[in-house]
């Protein structure tokens, strides 16, 4: 799909990979709603993104993902502003082992929020346009990680979602894609103060830091360009994106005969 003209929505767009996802669907001509809870953190990457491609391709709309009714208001918003939605990036996540029901409900229920909501606009049997939605979950929504159980619950939800919503919508004619984006670290706040973070499991924080080095980290900027290959190339529906230093590779799941039940 060309970007040029399309409507796209990012959630958790006001900092790390957020914005670097809004700023290369600028970048290849689409317009962009930035939905995130933290409106203050948003005013300067907002000031910067309307100076350098035009005040009229970007709205900032506060929006806590946990919510259905502020993603309803936010969505309706946007499609009186820009006259629709062609693409959706769940993209607001936290790592919080401690608040383990909070992590839940951003990361994966936020997804599956966005997601039911969204297709009241772009679902073609309902009279959407069709489109895209990318979904971010992780390398810890293919492989655990082993500090981290309630996050990768949440990631691993992600992905299993993505790939039953692509097979929905194939099979049913919503005209809309699905694909997550899966990176392994990449430098965001997200993993900053990685102890606190990791709260009854902290005593695997060297660990976890241990795999950091060992896989190093990527740059925000990588992750949006594996996103806009998903976006723009529409053989791709019901995948999931490994990104890591060593490059993207699309991950390959068993599949199972219905008849016999076991592996082809
Ligand atoms: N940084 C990393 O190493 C990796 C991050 N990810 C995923 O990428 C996504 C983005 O993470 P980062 O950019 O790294 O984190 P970040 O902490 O830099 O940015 C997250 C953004 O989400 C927003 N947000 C948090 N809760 C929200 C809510 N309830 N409603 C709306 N917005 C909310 C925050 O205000 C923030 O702007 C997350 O889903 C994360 O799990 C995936 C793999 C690796
Ligand atoms: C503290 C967590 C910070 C960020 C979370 C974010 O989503 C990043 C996740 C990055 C890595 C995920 C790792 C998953 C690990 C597995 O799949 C393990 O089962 C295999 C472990 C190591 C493989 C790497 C290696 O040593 O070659």
């Amino acid at each position: 799909m060309a970007l040029v003209g399309k409507t796209a929505v990012v959630t958790g767009a006001a900092m790390g990979i957020g914005r670097a996802l809004a700023e290369i669907l600028l970048e290849n001509g689409a317009k962009v709603a930035l939905l995130d809870i933290n409106e203050a953190a948003a005013e300067r990457p907002l000031q910067a993104l309307e100076q350098h491609f035009g005040a009229e391709k970007t709205i900032f709309l506060k929006c806590d993902v946990e919510s259905e009714e502020q993603i309803r208001a936010a969505f309706k918003k946007t499609v009186e502003i820009f006259g629709g939605i062609d693409i959706l990036c769940n993209n607001a996540g936290v790592l919080n082992e401690t608040s383990w029901e909070k992590t839940i409900s951003i990361n994966l229920m936020g997804v599956i929020r966005g997601t039911y909501v969204a297709l009241e606009q772009m679902n073609q049997l309902s009279g959407g346009r069709g489109g895209v939605i990318i979904n971010m979950a992780s390398m810890a929504g293919i492989g655990p990680l082993l500090s981290c159980p309630s996050y990768t619950a949440s990631k691993f939800g992600v992905v299993g979602f993505t790939r039953a919503m692509a097979a929905a919508s194939e099979a049913s004619g919503y005209g809309i894609r699905f694909n997550a984006v899966c990176p392994g670290f990449v430098q965001t706040d997200l993993i900053t103060n990685i102890p606190v973070r990791l709260g009854q499991f902290s005593n695997l924080a060297a660990a976890t830091h241990k795999l950091v080095d060992v896989m190093g980290t990527i740059a925000v900027s990588d992750v949006a360009a594996a996103a806009l290959e998903l976006l723009i190339d529409d053989t791709k529906n019901g995948e999931a994106l490994l990104v890591l230093q060593s490059g993207a590779t699309y991950m390959q799941f068993p599949t199972f005969n219905p008849t016999q039940n076991k592996p082809l």
